[in-house]
């Protein structure tokens, strides 16, 4: 499976092409909107996620709910494109009436400068509109497609917030999915600890008046996955290494750790390797998850546990250093609206892009023709495991 992303922020739609998915999946429409819908909530995100309403067009791959084999395009619109309609317009020559809302003072941790110097573009709008973090919106999209084909495995995946900025908000137990659900479902920050979330409003709040932007860590643990995804031949083949790649694919995530993360290199051997052991009823398993679900690049059947930190947003209402790319003066950045922080959505964007991992190496590695015979081989091979 392979698939591609499109769009400008402002432009007038975002587009996604997914090839290699199975015949025969039924798809729901009504799940991927929620996912979509919940990607715009949290606490601390601007004024256009107001503007937007995202929902998902199936435009080909797909009929009567059914996937048919053939490349599946996924569209959702930008509403907010029609206040963008002349300056963003895709073709045509721009008017000369309309002012072109041109970005000339690069942000400091956003693409501009350096997108700018690499594609000569004088207007930093042409880096920042697919710098944007809105093409996430098509990324969930297409999570949420692959989460159907894995739920229908039996395979879970949920993410939740850790952190914000300085604030841990994190339980002290390894949550289930469904008691990760329910805990995310209280309240609009996706944290387990329900008695922080009047300290991180106020603290979010804080920030915002002050023109300044938060970061955090999220959590998404993926359940009942088989042993064996992924492999230790040849470097390009371990999945925690693809699980990483494509955490940091997503915008202002700037670090991943699996399990106990970076914790595990102060601690001795004998408190980080997960013991083995084996039963009758279950085949076999670990006492532990510290090494979170990897071993060798491979699942090891427990479950897979990412973490990912996410820098703060880099437009600050008090904006920073820059230098005009034209004149060279020394100037403050550019202000573009802005979310004070975007941790909340970002703990469902790593969440499906862990789906969309998890998919592929599946695809990859049974036959992914037909999702019925791909489920019956992949039941196969989980019984062959047990009985090992
Ligand atoms: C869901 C989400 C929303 C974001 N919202 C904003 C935002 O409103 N303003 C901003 O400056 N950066 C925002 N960012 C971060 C920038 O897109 C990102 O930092 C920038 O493109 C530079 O990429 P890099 O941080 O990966 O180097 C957001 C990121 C995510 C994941
Ligand atoms: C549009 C989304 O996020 C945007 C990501 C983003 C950035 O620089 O990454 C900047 C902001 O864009 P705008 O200036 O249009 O408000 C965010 O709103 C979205 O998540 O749907």
């Amino acid at each position: 499976m392979i698939y591609l992303t499109a769009g400008e922020s402002h432009g007038p739609e975002l587009t996604g092409v997914i090839e290699g998915f199975p015949a025969g999946l039924t798809l729901s429409i009504e799940k991927i909107n929620e996912k979509l819908h919940a990607r715009q909530c949290g606490y601390g995100r601007g004024y256009r996620q107001k503007i937007e309403k995202d929902e998902v067009k199936i435009t080909s791959g797909v009929r009567h709910g059914v996937t048919l084999g053939s490349p599946i395009t996924l569209r959702i619109a930008n509403i907010d494109h029609k206040h963008w309609g002349e300056v963003m317009k895709p073709i045509g020559a721009p008017d000369p009436e309309v002012a072109m809302r041109e970005v000339k003072k690069p942000r400091p941790g956003h693409a501009d400068l350096v997108g700018g110097m690499k594609y000569g573009h004088r207007d930093l709008r042409n880096v920042l509109e697919r710098s944007s973090a809105r093409e996430t919106a098509m990324r969930v999209a297409i999570g949420a497609v692959c989460t159907q084909l894995l739920n229908q495995l039996g395979i879970t995946i949920a993410g939740y917030v850790r952190s914000i900025g300085p604030i841990e908000a994190d339980g002290e137990r390894l949550l289930s999915p469904d008691e990760i659900e329910q805990a995310i479902a209280l309240n609009d920050l996706r944290i387990v600890d329900q008695d922080k979330v009047e300290q991180i409003h106020e603290f979010i709040d804080r920030m915002k008046k002050a023109g300044d932007t938060l970061g955090g860590v999220v959590r998404v643990v993926a359940s009942n996955v088989p042993a064996g995804l992924g492999s230790y031949i040849s470097w390009n083949e371990k999945l925690d290494a693809k699980i990483a790649a494509a955490v940091l694919g997503i915008n202002a995530f700037k670090g991943v750790s699996f399990g106990d993360g970076f914790e595990l290199s102060r601690r001795s051997g004998s408190n980080v390797m997960d013991q083995i052991y084996w039963d009758k009823e279950q085949g076999w398993y670990r006492s532990s998850d510290h090494l979170g679900g990897f071993e060798g690049g491979m699942t090891n059947g427990m479950p897979i546990i990412v973490n990912a930190a996410m820098k703060p947003i880099p437009t600050l209402y008090k904006p920073l250093h820059s230098v005009a790319i034209d004149s060279k003066e020394e100037q403050k950045a550019s202000i573009e609206r802005s979310d004070v922080t975007a941790i909340v959505p970002a703990s469902l964007i790593i969440e499906s892009v862990v789906a969309i991992e998890l998919c592929k190496i599946i695809l990859d590695t049974f036959d992914c023709s037909r999702f019925h015979r791909l489920k019956k081989q992949y039941n196969d091979y989980c019984e062959e495991l047990k009985n090992y």
